[in-house]
């Protein structure tokens, strides 16, 4: 069993996402607008749709925080969807009557599903004669309330062990990031300020106009994040086992997310192109320290942190609801057809970004958990420290 386990619940035109954080220390400083700033980070980028400039989302910590801090017990959060009004009866969790339903154009049966969706898969696995109950929970809106526990874990690696996280697009369509130096948690702000959350400027003005001339062309467009965590000790995750290896655990809750096709470490699937004296990092010694010349590992080996810089890189494919509605078969008739479309994102890629911070702080902080343990921030603080000073010492 992990040591820090989470769960969520909630549909995206319901009345609320519900997320529950389990197995963290007491102690743990946090308010709800840390966690509702996290949220506003995610609604950012350009190429969002239209919903993102009218719903918000409204953030209350149900359980487990008190003045400020958490208590030990499982951390409760709810993100209230301000549209719910809008679907109160489409949505409606008790049986509504038949004539309230009757004509309501957000209640008609969505028989025409989306190529790249989850819509036709769901519908035949669950039984279903229409996409809406599949796509309600398919929904990226789901990944409102993992940015809000990924918050409160982003808080405990701060505090606990001084980690800090951050991410940045790479790439959107054929638009690539030249940067040759990686940013650092003091960019953070002129990243969310960059309108695709990217470093180097040039590429950004690129991704921008990538996005408008798909907006144009009825088209969709994903794209690659990187994420960058800071301060890592040696030793996160093990070898020992498949299933403990910290790359496949932060690759497993990457892939999580909806639309991620590709994780890669470092420098990865490049690796497999160049011999192994140009791979690996060498191992020097650097003020009593054993450290890496280069970062191509992106800081895992063994399934272990090296200690260095996590570097992991997720590709999202393209936005599934094209405007210029791909071919698909109504399932109500069985004739071919347009894919159902009303509105949607262009590119989420700057968003995605921000869910993969969230996701990698919850693995990176079970795997900080298990490794040092500890009922209160302090107490797994003194952990991490001895651990760190007796490394020193050898
Ligand atoms: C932040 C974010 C926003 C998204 N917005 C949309 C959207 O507006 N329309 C859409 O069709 N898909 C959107 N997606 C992608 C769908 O959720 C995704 O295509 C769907 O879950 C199927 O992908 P899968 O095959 O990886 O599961 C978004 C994904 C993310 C991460
Ligand atoms: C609501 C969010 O993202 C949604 C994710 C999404 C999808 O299919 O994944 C489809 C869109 O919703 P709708 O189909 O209702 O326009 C996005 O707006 C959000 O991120 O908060």
């Amino acid at each position: 069993m992990p040591t820090l386990r989470w769960l969520t619940a909630g549909e995206s035109h319901g009345p609320a996402l519900t997320a529950v954080l389990e197995g963290l220390p007491a102690g743990v400083g946090i308010t709800t607008k840390q966690v509702a700033d996290g949220l506003t980070r995610r609604r950012l980028g350009h190429g969002r749709g239209a919903r993102m400039t009218f719903e918000r989302d409204e953030v209350t910590l149900l359980g487990g925080v008190r003045h400020g801090r958490t208590q030990g017990g499982p951390v409760a959060v709810q993100v209230a969807n301000t549209e719910w009004p809008k679907w109160r009866s489409v949505m409606a969790v008790d049986p509504v009557d038949p004539e309230e339903l009757a004509g309501q154009a957000r209640n008609a049966p969505l028989t025409r599903p989306r190529p790249g969706h989850a819509d036709l898969a769901g519908m035949q696995k669950y039984g279903f004669d229409e996409a809406r109950p599949v796509l309600e929970r398919a929904s990226a809106r789901e990944t409102a309330a993992r940015v809000a526990l990924g918050e409160i874990a982003r808080a405990f690696l701060e505090q606990a062990y001084g980690i800090r996280l951050l991410s940045h697009v790479v790439g959107i369509g054929g638009a690539r990031s030249q940067s040759a130096s990686l940013p650092g948690p003091q960019d953070v702000e002129r990243l969310d300020a960059d309108p695709v959350r990217c470093f180097d400027t040039t590429a950004s003005a690129a991704m921008v106009e990538e996005i408008e001339r798909a907006r144009t062309a009825g088209d969709t467009l994903g794209g690659v994040v990187e994420v960058l965590v800071h301060g890592l000790p040696p030793g996160l995750g093990s070898h020992v086992h498949a299933d403990r290896r910290l790359d496949a655990r932060l690759a497993g809750h990457l892939m999580g997310i909806q639309a991620i096709k590709g994780v890669e470490f470092g420098d990865g699937f490049g690796l497999a192109r160049v011999p192994g004296s140009a791979a690996h990092d060498e191992i020097m010694r650097a003020d009593g320290v054993l450290r890496r010349r280069t970062g191509r590992s992106g800081g895992v080996e063994g399934g272990m942190s090296t200690g260095e810089l996590l570097r992991v890189r997720a590709a999202m494919k393209p936005i599934a609801t094209v405007p210029r509605a791909l071919a698909t078969v109504d399932v109500a008739t069985g004739a071919p057809a347009h894919a159902h479309h009303q509105r949607s994102d262009v590119c989420a890629v700057p968003a995605a970004g921000v869910v993969a911070e969230a996701v990698t702080a919850l693995v990176l902080a079970d795997a900080a958990l298990e490794k040092f343990g500890g009922d209160s921030v302090a107490e797994t603080a003194r952990n991490h420290r001895s651990y760190l000073e007796h490394l020193a010492l050898r």
